[in-house]
């Protein structure tokens, strides 16, 4: 078989895994009464699995690094691209247990400032990607739908392709009022930048607060030099400030942190919001996550439960 078909072909076969997977296709399939059954049976038995699993505490806040890609599209011979969408079809089913489970926030760090340093042709690849999974979100068999989900895009959206921003937009628009769950999605984010955003962000507020509160308004704080200017930012700015300006003050501090790949670095990503968090680095590439990494993260992260509680009150 010539490699475009063979390379077709098995996306093609990947993107009827994630479908059936999904359970997107068990309605009106010619052989759906058995799909339909497996289904059923498969999603009981993980409903089941779920339920023994809340006994004990269940976190609130995923976090995933999406790390192995390009690695995974090597290993099977696929185009980068191709290796991409896997990663995506891994994601659905992950993030559609992790709401069964009762999560309710999970974020994903799909595109980091530093990726756009990435060769021109790959990240016109991965922005293409990006738009056409983002407009797929309010496709009305998503998991945004079935879930009731709210989308936050987090991070420089300014840097983004104004048509990946349009989207973003619409997308949050459109969701703003589910109240179920919440995806944060990460993009042209990186921990730095946020922080940085936020002092600025903190600043100009307080400097705006400074000059409602002097006698004569406006006029009268062009007479501050520079210097008292800093002084008096100094003195008003707060914990509490930054926190209220940093990009991810929409969530709690998540509790787990999964990066796949065996990689067990950071890269930039939720610095701020990690003091206690669990990090957990299976060594599976990202499209081959699966409900049993997400088992074990959850365990592991109840055996540590009543420790990572009194740490935080130390905090
Ligand atoms: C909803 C939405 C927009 C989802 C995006 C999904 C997705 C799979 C994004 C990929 C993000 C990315 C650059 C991962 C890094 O893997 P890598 O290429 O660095 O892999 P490597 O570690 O093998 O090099």
């Amino acid at each position: 078989m010539a490699l475009e078909s063979k390379l077709k072909d098995n996306s093609t076969r990947m993107n009827k895994l994630y479908r059936f997977g999904m359970g997107l296709d068990m309605k009106n399939n010619s052989d759906g009464l058995v799909s339909r059954l497996f289904g059923n049976l498969v999603s009981s038995m993980r409903k089941f699995l779920f339920r023994i699993l809340s006994v004990g505490p269940i976190p609130n806040h995923l976090a995933f690094i999406l790390d192995g890609n390009r690695r995974y599209a090597k290993k099977w011979n696929l185009q980068e691209e191709t290796g991409y969408k896997c990663g995506f079809w891994a994601l659905m089913p992950m993030l559609k247990y992790c709401y069964e489970l009762g999560v309710t926030y999970v974020t994903i760090y799909a595109f980091s400032i530093d990726n756009f340093k990435r060769g021109p042709k790959e990240v016109q690849c991965l922005m293409g990607l990006m738009q056409e999974k983002i407009e797929g979100l309010l496709e009305e068999e998503s998991i945004v739908h079935q879930f009731g989900v709210r989308v936050h895009f987090i991070g420089n959206l300014k840097l983004l392709p104004e048509s990946v921003k349009v989207g973003a937009e619409k997308v949050m628009k459109a969701t703003a009022n589910n109240n179920k769950k919440v995806l944060l999605i990460c993009v042209a984010y990186t921990s730095t930048d946020e922080i940085v955003h936020a002092a600025q962000e903190s600043c100009q507020r307080k400097w705006d607060e400074i000059r409602e509160m002097k006698p004569g308004g406006g006029a009268h704080s062009f007479e501050i030099s520079n210097e008292s200017q800093e002084e008096e930012e100094r003195r008003f700015i707060k914990l509490v400030d930054l926190e209220q300006c940093i990009y991810m003050g929409v969530a709690p501090d998540p509790d787990i942190l999964f990066r796949t790949a065996g990689e067990t670095r950071l890269s930039n990503f939720l610095l701020w919001q990690t003091p206690t968090c669990l990090l957990y680095s299976p060594g599976v590439l990202f499209p081959e996550i699966g409900l049993r990494h997400l088992v074990w993260a959850v365990l592991n992260f109840q055996r540590a439960y009543s420790y990572v509680e009194k740490k935080k009150k130390q905090l």
